[in-house]
């Protein structure tokens, strides 16, 4: 058996379904049964509580008169009709990758959505990870042993990188007659998500695949933004101010502060963006250079010159090309295959003291600082924990109306069910090109460092900010200071 097709449901006007997988796709005759909700006091008052067969949501809202209406995803919610009694039900959740606040308020309202809307009271914790499966037992949870964890950050059923072995998982999903399995994770515990689909379909298990994201990076495509972000976000200005403080304090001071972002900077620009106090902010999709003119060097000391002091945030991915050459990085990775970075802010921090020193132009005061799993390791704020609300309940609408290989998302606003194939096919980055660097920029004063020749037109005429509005990906030339050139899309 190949891999699944996507299921492609093409309208009028151009209108494109991207389909998510069903159960009844792969196993014939499977009986539907009526949805508890509909004797559910709360909800059977609700008008039109169950989502029409027919709702989709449009993956992108900014369209031209005479565009074709694009791409939509399967709406979110409760179906009338479910494809589990609520006894069959043996649920399980695993939490993969790196931290993220907001990962027990998931767990959480899993464990509670199943047991309140669809009466399902066997829930199994994977312990550990993917590895979990395999290699540790399984804990039962309940809404009594899961209430009150959202108030705690980490994940109470903990976590780890690399252990994925598809075989042994699936295995042990047969084995324990799991029939739901809600993965939480990042883009590697998605394309984990997706390969263990694969393999349920090809034994042909009645058993719901589902993928909740979780990226403190927001480094996963199509969704508006992961769970957790803005909490993180949020954390990471307690460390911006101290770093304003300590600037601001002395005479010529300097706050470096280093934030998450592997190779998508997006914590660093909101956190710059909600600051104010920031002054320049680097991030990996943005290449910057130190010396001569409109480099990082000369802009710090006419700020310092302008102000006094400045505040610098750096994304850990950043200038990762240039520590690499100046340390002779022997490129080593974790255990799921991520690069491990080498500490950009240690190093930023010791090249600015040692090129004042050495120019003797200015006596400069350096402060760094370095929150970066401060800001992950925190519990989610009140509007995350919303967010992770609606997200883990549209995860089991769907699992119990047979849906499955589909990550639950919120786009544009609106719950929906995409399929994993486009939740792995690319990252998320930050769109150097695009309006939100540019407030950037225009917020911070800083150089650009780079000088971004995009053509106005394309082949067919096109203009190019149309096509960042269409969504279409769009090449730019960057030239360092060197003249080497390398070529950025905006997508
Ligand atoms: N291509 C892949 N196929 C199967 N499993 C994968 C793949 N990539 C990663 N995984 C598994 O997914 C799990 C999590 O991956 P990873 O450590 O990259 O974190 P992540 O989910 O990307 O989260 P984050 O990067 O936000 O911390 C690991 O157990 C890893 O083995
Ligand atoms: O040290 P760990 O746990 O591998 O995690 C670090 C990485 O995890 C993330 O938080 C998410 O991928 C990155 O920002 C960071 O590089
Ligand atoms: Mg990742």
């Amino acid at each position: 058996m190949g891999l699944t097709e996507p299921k492609v449901v093409s309208g009028p006007s151009g209108y494109v379904l991207e389909d998510v997988p069903h159960l009844s796709d792969y196993i014939p005759d499977l009986p539907t049964y009526h949805n508890p909700l509909q004797d559910n006091p709360a909800y059977s008052v609700v008008k039109q509580y169950f989502v029409h067969v027919d709702d989709t949501v449009p993956q992108k809202v900014v369209v031209h008169k005479d565009s074709p209406r694009g791409t939509h995803f399967r709406r979110a919610g409760p179906r009338q009709k479910v494809y589990f009694e609520s006894d069959e039900v043996q649920a399980a959740i695993v939490t993969c990758g790196g931290l993220c606040p907001g990962l027990n308020t998931v767990i959480r309202e899993l464990v509670c959505g199943l047991h309140h809307m669809y009466g399902v009271t066997r829930v199994l914790g994977i312990e550990g990870g993917y590895k979990g499966f395999y290699s540790r037992n399984t804990i039962a949870l309940t809404p009594s042993s899961v209430n009150g964890i959202h108030k705690r950050g980490g994940t109470i059923l903990g976590t780890s990188r690399g252990g994925h072995d598809t075989n042994k998982i699936v295995d042990s999903i047969q084995d324990r007659g799991i029939n739901q399995v809600y993965i939480i994770g990042g883009d590697g515990t998605q394309k984990g998500a997706s390969v263990i689909f694969e393999e349920v379909r090809r034994r042909g298990l009645k058993c719901s695949v589902v993928g909740i994201p979780k990226t403190i990076d927001n480094d996963i495509p199509i969704i508006d933004k992961s769970f957790g972000f803005d909490t993180a976000v949020e954390e990471a200005q307690r460390a911006i101010n101290a770093a304003h403080v300590e600037a601001e304090s002395v005479e010529n001071g300097i706050g470096v502060v280093k934030l998450m972002g592997r190779d998508s900077g997006f914590i660093a620009m909101y956190a710059t963006l909600a600051s104010r106090d920031v002054d320049c902010c680097l991030i990996p999709e943005s290449p910057f250079y130190l010396e001569g003119p409109g480099g990082l060097y000369e802009y710090i000391e006419e700020r310092l010159k302008e102000n006094g002091h400045m505040v610098i945030v750096i994304a850990e991915g950043a200038g990762q090309e240039l520590l690499s050459a100046s340390m002779e990085s022997d490129k080593k990775k974790d255990a799921s295959g991520n690069k491990v970075l080498l500490d950009v802010g240690l190093w930023i921090s010791q090249n600015i003291k040692d090129y004042f020193a050495r120019e003797k132009t200015l006596a400069i005061t350096l402060k760094y600082i370095d929150p970066t799993y401060m800001i992950r390791a925190v519990p989610s704020n009140a509007s995350d924990n919303v967010y992770c609300t609606l997200l883990a309940q549209s995860a089991v609408h769907g699992a119990m109306a047979g849906y499955t290989g589909y990550t639950s998302g919120l786009v544009n606003g609106r719950q929906t069910y995409i399929p994993f194939y486009r939740i792995t096919e690319r990252r998320n980055n930050v769109v150097i090109t695009d309006r939100m660097w540019a407030r950037l920029l225009s917020s911070t004063n800083q150089p650009s460092f780079i000088d971004v020749e995009v053509s106005n037109k394309d082949e067919n005429g096109k203009n190019s900010l149309d096509q960042l509005a269409d969504g279409h990906c769009l090449e730019g030339t960057l030239v360092d200071e060197n003249g080497s050139i390398s070529t950025a899309i905006a997508c």
